[in-house]
């Protein structure tokens, strides 16, 4: 059932976990529509894995408010059935087989969809027959996938899912994941502290530091909003208005820049350049370190 209300995917105002005096997360607001394939990222600790529990219902806030395709969290059975989740290392029952997870995975999902889950273990060259406590990590995360997706949810969230596996194998677990999204037509939330599998997959990204959101939006339009300007050394201070410089290095002679620009500023007297999403976060993680972003 792809889309089936306007809701938005995540709508969080105030949120804010603690545990304790820790913050997990603080004072977060996001507004994510439907459709998107969503990567979560930030530094150890910075509360991706917070905000996902929070997602399916598994923690509650401490304070404000998240909806999830315009519900609470988890909040019945049939919003349950609209979320699938892969948790981190994608956990599977050792002793079973392969056929005894689709057979599980039918028992208790209303929405189970046996063809689709048949079709993608051949695709994938899984065994029905093999034990899951003896598959590779790239076969586990493909079963585990396969479980989340037969179901049929309009949302797929993943923590780290890809982080163990070789390169190949992620390559074939990201395809499988977009195959998914596409042919459910689903969004999916995907925290990852690999820049490149989120540049290859997402199309949305939340920044996460430090308990807080740096930066949420678009991809297109972020990168559209960012450059990179390399400039002689001081002359950033004297910058137009409207140009806000989220990081910068220097050498002897020149500066070098991540901006962020309100509008074109077609005649800066600078070398200008696109920047990609790696540097785009990087940028916005630096900032937050040095103690200069939302706080
Ligand atoms: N159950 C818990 N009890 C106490 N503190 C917790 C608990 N879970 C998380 N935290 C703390 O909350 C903060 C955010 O943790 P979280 O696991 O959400 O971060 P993360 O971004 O997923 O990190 P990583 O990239 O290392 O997985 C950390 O300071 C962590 O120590």
């Amino acid at each position: 059932m792809p889309q089936t209300t306007d809701h938005p995917v995540l709508h969080a105002e105030g949120l804010t976990k603690r545990y304790g005096r820790r913050a997990a997360l603080t004072d977060c607001d996001l507004h994510i529509p439907q459709g998107r394939v969503i990567g979560l990222v930030g530094p150890n600790g910075a509360g991706k894995s917070t905000l996902l529990q929070l997602a399916t219902g598994l923690i509650e806030p401490t304070s404000g408010t998240l909806r999830v395709l315009g519900s609470s969290p988890a909040a019945n059975a049939a919003h349950l059935a609209r979320v699938g989740f892969v948790a981190q290392d994608t956990p599977v029952y050792a002793s079973f087989s392969v056929a005894d997870h689709l057979r599980m995975g039918a028992r208790l999902n209303p929405s189970w969809d046996p063809a689709l889950a048949q079709r993608r273990i051949r695709q994938v060259g899984l065994d029905p027959r093999q034990q899951a406590g003896r598959l590779s990590g790239g076969q586990r995360a493909q079963l585990a996938l396969t479980i989340a997706a037969a179901k049929r949810p309009e949302l797929l969230i993943f923590d780290e899912p890809a982080a163990a596996l070789d390169p190949l194998a992620r390559d074939g677990f990201l395809q499988s994941l977009l195959e998914f999204v596409t042919e459910l037509g689903a969004s999916a939330l995907l925290s990852s502290h690999l820049l490149g599998d989120v540049e290859r997959v997402c199309d949305h990204l939340i920044v996460l530091a430090d308990s807080r959101v740096e930066l949420a939006g678009e991809v297109s339009e972020l990168l559209a909003a960012h450059r990179r300007v390399i400039a002689p050394r001081g002359d950033l201070d004297r910058r137009p208005a409207g140009i806000d410089v989220i990081a910068v290095e220097h050498t002897h002679t020149q500066s070098r820049a991540v901006v962020r620009l309100d509008r074109p500023h077609p005649d800066l007297p600078w070398t200008v350049e696109p920047i990609g999403l790696e540097e785009l976060v990087l940028g916005y993680l630096t900032r937050a370190a040095a103690g200069e972003g939302s706080r």
